[in-house]
Formats: structure tokens, C-alpha cells, sequence
């Protein structure tokens, strides 16, 4: 994570590497187009939830758009969570066209664990390589090949049970893996995080973790950014403007505008404040 720098006296010296406030101004500074093939449930949320944090959704989804316009996006983030054979060939291709173009793209496992046809796909689209895979625990136990509870959407795992399986997974592909619920987990392989920003509001609206794998894919868009350190801010944004919301929230409706208005009013500033990020 550090980064060598000078002192005043010209002495090398180890500095920080970028805050969670500094990934979340270079994200704004790019603004970046993110391709965002996800299910029928989050498209409206999760594309509010990028422009509310600076960056500019497209929900493209067919196969036959991919060519074209893939490589004029900076960042791609698929979810299968209502999956078609119409809709699986376009995950793929725009999978494949992001990786032609250098382009990172973010994996949101819904469900892996609950039929064959979703591991299926998922296997398929492991091989394509995304950069970042983000998923709930019992999505990333089931991913990893890992005994699950979980057969839904909903985690049915702590985050503790699935952080063996997410070192491993990271290990075995060329992936960073966050496992979210209470307290994220974020791992490359070989370093480690916990996220323990969050409210427990936010499994209550459905496809907050959807529009959060879009918002990750927004933040490891920006050009040099470390993807681990990014998706570490990228969970800690949008956890913390979850507290925020719920301050004002009377339950999981207002909490769910509340949510847009806290992330759309986040400085990087609040966010070094309020990100509460431990290396593991
Ligand atoms: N009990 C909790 N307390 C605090 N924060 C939570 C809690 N559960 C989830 N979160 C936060 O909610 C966000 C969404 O993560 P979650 O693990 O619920 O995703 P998910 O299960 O994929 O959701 P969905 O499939 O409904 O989109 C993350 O920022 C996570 O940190
Ligand atoms: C509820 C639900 N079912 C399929 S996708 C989805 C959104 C949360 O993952
Ligand atoms: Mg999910």
C-alpha cells in the first residue's frame, strides 16, 4: 500500500497510498462511462447510484451492441441476477470486449449457489477475467466451490466464513474479491481489508449490493488506481452514506432516497472522516 515519496529534507520516506477521499475525487474528476449489464430489480437503482456519485451509467445489455460500444465505456460491471440466454451471451461478449480493450470489469455472482445454469455462466465469465469480484458471502463460498447455506440472493453466511474462500478465489484468478454484509472483506490474494462502515438498513432495500458493484466498477475506472484499494473506497463511500442516510430514514423506503441524496452529498473530505478501513 505505500507509495516512496521525498520529505522536505529529501530523505526517501514511505507515505500513504491514496485515501478513500482521493479515490472518490479522481472517480468524480473522470466521471467515468460504466456499462453496466445487470437484472431487471437494480437497473434503476443502480444507475441512480452512479450518477448520484459522479460517474455516468449506460444499461446496455445485447450482445450485438457490444462491439461497438464496450471499448468507448472506462469500466464494465455485470450482475447475473435475472439471467437469459439472450442476456448470458451478452455478459459474455462484453466480458470478452472489455478484456480485448484493457477495459477492468467488476463480477456480481446473485444467486451462483442456486442452480447449475448460474454457475455455468459464472464459470464463463470467471475465465474472461474480471478485475474486481464482489459479492455477499454465501455468493462467494458458492463461487470459490465452497459448502454454502445460502441458495438465494440474500446471504445466508457471515462474511468471517466466506474470507478463506475469498483469499483463495483472488489467489486462483486475477481477481480482488470483496464479501459484503456487516463487515466487508477485500482481499487480493495476498493483502487484506475490512470495511466496517454500513447500516443495517441496507439489506432491507433490495439491489444495494447490485448498484454497489456498479459504483466499484466506477472507482477501479480510473486510470493507475490501485482496483483493491479502490474497491476498498468504493465500500466505505458507499457504507458510510448508508449511516448518513439512516440517521433521517424511517424505514427502508426513505432510506433507499436517502441513500442517493447522502451519496450525491459525500465529500472526500466526510469520507476520510467517516471511512472506517483496517488492513487484516
Ligand atoms: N447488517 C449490515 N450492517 C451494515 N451494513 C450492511 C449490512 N449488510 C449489508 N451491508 C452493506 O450493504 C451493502 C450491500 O451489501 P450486501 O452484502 O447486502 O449485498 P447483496 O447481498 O449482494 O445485496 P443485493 O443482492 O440485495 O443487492 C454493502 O455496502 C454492505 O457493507
Ligand atoms: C431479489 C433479486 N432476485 C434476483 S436479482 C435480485 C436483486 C438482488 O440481488
Ligand atoms: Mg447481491
Amino acid at each position: 500500500m505505500p507509495s516512496a515519496t521525498e520529505t522536505p529534507t529529501g530523505a526517501p520516506s514511505q507515505t500513504a497510498s491514496p485515501t478513500p477521499g482521493a479515490h472518490l475525487a479522481a472517480m468524480r474528476d473522470r466521471a467515468p462511462l460504466v456499462q453496466c449489464i445487470t437484472n431487471f430489480v437494480a437497473m434503476n437503482t443502480a444507475a441512480n447510484v452512479l450518477l448520484a456519485a459522479g460517474a455516468s451509467p449506460a444499461m446496455l445489455h445485447a450482445a450485438e451492441e457490444t462491439r461497438e460500444f464496450t471499448p468507448l465505456a472506462q469500466a464494465l460491471s455485470i450482475n447475473i441476477g435475472t439471467p437469459s440466454p439472450h442476456w448470458a451471451a451478452g455478459m459474455k461478449a462484453a466480458a470478452g470486449a472489455a478484456r480485448a480493450a484493457g477495459l477492468p470489469w467488476v463480477l456480481d455472482p446473485v444467486a451462483v449457489g442456486a442452480t447449475s445454469y448460474r454457475q455455468a455462466l459464472c464459470g464463463d465469465l470467471l475465465a474472461l477475467e474480471p478485475a474486481v469480484i464482489r459479492g455477499n458471502a454465501s455468493e462467494i463460498l458458492a463461487l470459490a466451490g465452497a459448502a454454502t447455506r445460502g441458495k438465494g440472493a440474500d446471504s445466508a453466511d457471515p462474511v468471517e466464513a466466506a474470507e478463506a474462500a475469498a483469499r483463495a478465489l483472488a489467489q486462483r484468478s486475477w481477481a480482488v474479491v470483496a464479501v459484503t454484509g456487516p463487515v466487508d472483506y477485500v482481499t487480493d490474494g495476498t493483502r487484506a481489508w475490512r470495511v466496517s462502515n454500513g447500516d443495517p438498513m441496507m439489506p432491507k432495500v433490495t439491489a444495494l449490493g447490485c448498484s454497489l458493484t456498479a459504483l466499484v466498477a466506477a472507482f477501479v475506472a480510473v486510470e493507475g488506481a490501485d482496483r483493491a484499494e479502490a474497491t476498498v473506497a468504493a465500500l466505505a463511500c458507499f457504507g458510510l452514506a448508508g449511516e448518513i442516510a439512516a440517521r433521517g430514514a424511517s424505514g427502508p423506503g426513505s432510506f433507499a432516497v436517502a441513500l442517493l441524496d447522502a451519496l450525491h452529498a459525500m465529500t472526500p473530505e466526510a469520507l476520510d472522516l467517516g471511512a472506517r478501513v483496517e488492513p487484516s
